[in-house]
């Protein structure tokens, strides 16, 4: 097909994201895509895994194959590249070596790698011998990663109980990356320098039995975001919604801390909500800002 490039067409922000699917349209893919749109971004997706599961728990996983994998880099880098890339479940070894590869070849850009290892339901997300290879290989390529707080244990090697472990833990998994990032845009995010070379950090306070507060260590400095916590249970997919919007926002071209203040409002009044849908922990109100 020859389209008609004379005239001028609208420049539209895509962010992609690369994660499995959630049948129940909570968290994953579904979550992602939902935030996106909402956030008047064009989305697209390469999908690592099937999932059969709903707001009561995982009940099967099926991963797709490499070549699958493969081709889905392939067709979306190819024709609409994304401003901006959100990486969630990666299930197992062969998906992440896949998406480190096709990372590097297709050159992408403003990564935000959610570690997810457990779902809020307690099912494996992420097979324990692919921990190494997401430590070691994909989170260098990211612009920053999301850990929430038993992920940020797990890769800092702390146990986190209150908001100064936070902090002890955000400093630990950064001494690990010094000099290890190998991002496409690590040297120039939107044109502020990332100093240090490694990946920004930001801990999601969700899990904590304080405030909902999140930290970001950036350029070795801390900032913490500050929201109430909502009383409310149905919080499946909340670091699925997170890191899909700050992508979002790093698509529309906002730098790293606007983008997380705004997604972090996003999370906030999607939770206010009070959405109450399934017997489980249910899923967030995308359109909170249509129906309030
Ligand atoms: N009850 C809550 N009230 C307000 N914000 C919350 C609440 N629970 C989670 N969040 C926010 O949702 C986002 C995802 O956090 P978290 O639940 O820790 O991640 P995950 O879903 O990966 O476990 C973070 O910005 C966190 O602060
Ligand atoms: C496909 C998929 N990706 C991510 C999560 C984590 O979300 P949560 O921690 O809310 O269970 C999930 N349950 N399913």
């Amino acid at each position: 097909m020859n389209k008609d490039k004379t005239i001028e067409k609208k420049k539209i922000p895509c962010a992609l994201t690369i994660a499995g699917s959630d049948c129940s349209g909570g968290a994953g893919i579904q979550a992602d895509i939902k935030t996106m749109l909402s956030l008047g971004v064009y989305a697209s997706s390469i999908i690592t895994s099937l999932t059969a599961q709903n707001t009561l728990g995982v009940r099967d996983i099926f991963d797709l194959t490499r070549h699958f994998l493969d081709e889905q880099f392939d067709a979306v880098f190819t024709d609409i590249y994304p401003d901006a890339v959100k990486i969630g479940m990666v299930s197992n070894k062969e998906i992440v070596e896949g998406i480190v590869e096709n990372l590097k070849k297709y050159k992408a850009k403003k990564i935000v790698v959610d570690p997810v290892m457990v779902s809020t339901s307690g099912s494996v997300l992420l097979q324990e011998d692919a921990i190494s290879i997401l430590v070691n290989e994909l989170i260098p390529l990211a612009t920053m990663i999301t850990p929430n707080i038993p992920e940020a244990s797990k890769l800092s090697g702390l146990e986190i109980k209150k908001r100064e472990d936070m902090i002890k833990a955000a400093y630990l998994i950064d001494e690990k990356y010094k000099g290890k990032s190998i991002a496409s845009d690590s040297s120039n995010l939107n044109g502020k320098c990332n100093k240090n070379n490694r990946p920004a950090i930001l801990i999601k306070g969700g899990h904590s039995i304080e405030d909902a507060n999140d930290l970001l260590l950036y350029n070795g400095e801390l900032t913490w975001f500050e929201n109430e916590r909502i009383h409310n249970d149905n919080t499946h997919g909340t670091g699925c919604t997170l890191s899909s919007a700050i992508a979002s926002y790093l698509s529309l071209g906002y730098d790293l801390k606007e983008a997380i203040k705004h997604a972090k409002e996003y999370i906030t009044n999607a939770l206010k909500c009070d959405f109450d849908l399934g017997a489980g922990s249910g899923p967030l109100n995308h359109a909170w800002k249509i129906t309030g």
